[in-house]
């Protein structure tokens, strides 16, 4: 039999059940169709890891430069390419995804069981889940603002009114190496008796690992004005402390000694 007339008896033969499949060298003969999508398919996919890694890569530079400079020095870098905020928080968004509970999820759903007049201040909001999610009136500060509530500030330096809020939030955002002046400006604007919430990375906080002593954190925060209410360690991936402010802070305040909170950075996969 011809080639040709092969062909011929196989495309007449196509819906005969017992015919044998073609091998795979014939079928890259007879479908180039075939063989220009599988390699545009690899390409495409060879792209999309490529890119991946490259952003990837340049999460991880402004991840770590965040955790390794001040808050001012940041609001700098931001202000020069705002477009690095949302490369940072692409790649911290899929850093996310792999986290089998957002703290910032615990954080709404608490905000929920309080009482709803209460006016909360989310230092470093990312992208201002809170005040998406609560009914609450929600001032959410961030280095850029890319979304019209959110205010551009270095936290430790907002334009919010002495003991303004009931709520102060630190989701993740303890980043810069002077995170002490961000609580002292939670405690400027927090109420008496209002709530200082606090998450960070577990590993942040294992004295095993380079971490700080959370008891030691505990302290410094307490000497700063606030009383403990109680630290959740139930999280694999996260600590979430709970303080309150108290009525009057000790005039005779000593110098407080707040541990360094090693930055959080992340490997290449
Ligand atoms: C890891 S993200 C967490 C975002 C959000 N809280 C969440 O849980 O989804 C930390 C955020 O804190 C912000 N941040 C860090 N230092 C800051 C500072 N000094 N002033 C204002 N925002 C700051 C970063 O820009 C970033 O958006």
């Amino acid at each position: 039999m011809t080639n040709k007339k092969r062909k011929r008896h196989s495309k007449n033969d196509a819906s005969n059940k017992n015919q044998k499949s073609p091998t795979n060298k014939e079928q890259k003969i007879t479908s180039p169709s075939t063989t220009k999508r599988t390699k545009s398919n690899e390409s495409s996919s060879f792209l999309e890891k490529m890119r991946a890694r490259l952003s990837g890569g340049h999460f991880r530079m402004i991840n770590e430069k965040l955790y390794t400079c001040t808050g001012k020095e940041a609001l700098h870098y931001f202000r020069e390419d705002s477009s690095l905020f949302n490369l940072y928080h692409e790649g911290y968004k899929t850093q996310m995804s792999n986290w089998p509970e957002k703290p910032v999820n615990v954080i709404i759903k608490w905000l929920k069981k309080q009482n709803p007049s209460f006016v909360v201040a989310d230092f470093g909001c990312g992208e201002a889940l809170i005040s998406k999610s609560v009914k609450n009136t929600v001032f959410s500060l961030d280095l850029v603002s890319n979304e019209p509530d959110v205010i551009a500030c270095d936290m430790a330096n907002t334009p919010l009114g002495s003991t303004s809020a009931d709520v102060a939030v630190f989701c993740l955002s303890l980043m810069g190496t002077n995170y002490q002046t961000y609580l002292e400006e939670a405690y400027r604007v927090l109420k008496p008796g209002g709530w200082l919430l606090i998450a960070e990375v577990k590993s942040r906080f294992d004295p095993n690992n380079g971490g700080a002593d959370p008891e030691q954190f505990s302290k410094a925060i307490s000497e700063l004005g606030f009383s403990s209410v109680k630290s959740d360690l139930s999280n694999k991936m996260f600590i979430l402390f709970y303080f309150t402010k108290k009525g009057k802070q000790n005039s005779k305040r000593k110098e407080i000694e707040w541990p360094s909170l090693k930055p959080c950075l992340y490997k290449r996969r």
